[in-house]
């Protein structure tokens, strides 16, 4: 797994930019080395703000969108037109702005889709859509992921594993469903640490204050039982894009140049 590199951008709007141009550069690189590339979208204010970045990016169409795979780390298991949906809300701000190839967006289904409210045959279907798209030097059932964009919570949880949670103990399967959220809404469908660390690259993007804690704690080396977020690493690249307020408690060896 990799160790963790970390760039701090001055504040939350330039952090979006910043990593909305990192993408465009990271996905253009792979599909000229591959001819296609995958993305794993992730909810939240700051997963959303990157991704209305992305839109409105100048350099946005060098990436070939027809030939990007795009994937969830998590899903609030809502009816699909909830505008508390990460799909739904990935769509305004980018997805329906863009060519992607409509069988290549990977959504966790909703609660009223055709598995009704059964968030455990939910996420049974997207680990099966996962093994699906995994290639014979995946080594698994998991596609290696070229980027994997995850937020975090202020007390450590990212996608939608929390802090001692069933979820965080989970070695077996790539998705579960995920109860009693203490984000709400309470029930969600969310890819497990394993499947995450399937990533060639994960990136860990916030800003805030409140994270502050959380950031700094992962970075020290904490256990993901009790900070999640400290567990998400990719097999290439673990890259933290933080703003000043959430890199200010962060160990002086990461306190890099601020961009
Ligand atoms: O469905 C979700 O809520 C997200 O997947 C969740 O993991 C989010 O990324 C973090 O809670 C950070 O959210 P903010 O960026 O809004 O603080």
């Amino acid at each position: 797994m990799s160790t963790s590199e970390v760039v701090v951008y001055s504040d939350a709007r330039l952090l979006a930019a910043a990593c909305a141009a990192r993408l465009v550069t990271r996905l253009v690189d792979v599909q000229a080395a591959r001819g296609s590339a995958s993305l794993v979208l992730t909810g939240g204010g700051t997963g959303i703000a990157i991704l209305r970045e992305l839109r409105n990016s100048p350099a946005r169409d060098a990436v070939d969108w027809s030939k990007l795979d795009l994937y969830w780390g998590d899903e609030r298991f809502l009816p699909a037109d909830d505008d508390e949906r990460n799909e739904k809300q990935a769509r305004e701000a980018l997805l329906d702005h863009v060519p992607v190839d409509p069988a290549r967006v990977h959504a966790m289904a909703p609660s009223d889709g055709r598995f009704g409210d059964d968030p455990d045959a939910a996420a049974a279907d997207y680990a099966r859509v996962l093994a699906e798209n995994a290639r014979p030097e995946d080594h698994g059932d998991v596609p290696t992921f070229d980027v994997t964009l995850l937020g975090l919570g202020g007390e450590g949880h990212t996608a939608s594993i929390f802090p001692e949670s069933p979820a965080v103990y989970e070695t077996e399967r790539s998705v579960i469903a995920v109860r009693n959220s203490p984000k709400p809404p309470p029930t969600r469908i969310s890819l497990t640490l394993p499947a995450i660390r399937r990533s060639a690259e994960v990136w860990l993007v916030t800003t805030g204050e409140a994270k502050a804690d959380a950031v700094a704690l992962a970075l020290a080396g904490a256990g993901e039982v009790q900070l999640p977020v400290a567990g998400a690493r990719g097999q290439r690249r673990t890259l933290w894009l933080l703003d000043r307020t959430a890199a200010a408690k962060a160990p002086n060896v990461f306190r890099p140049r601020i961009a």
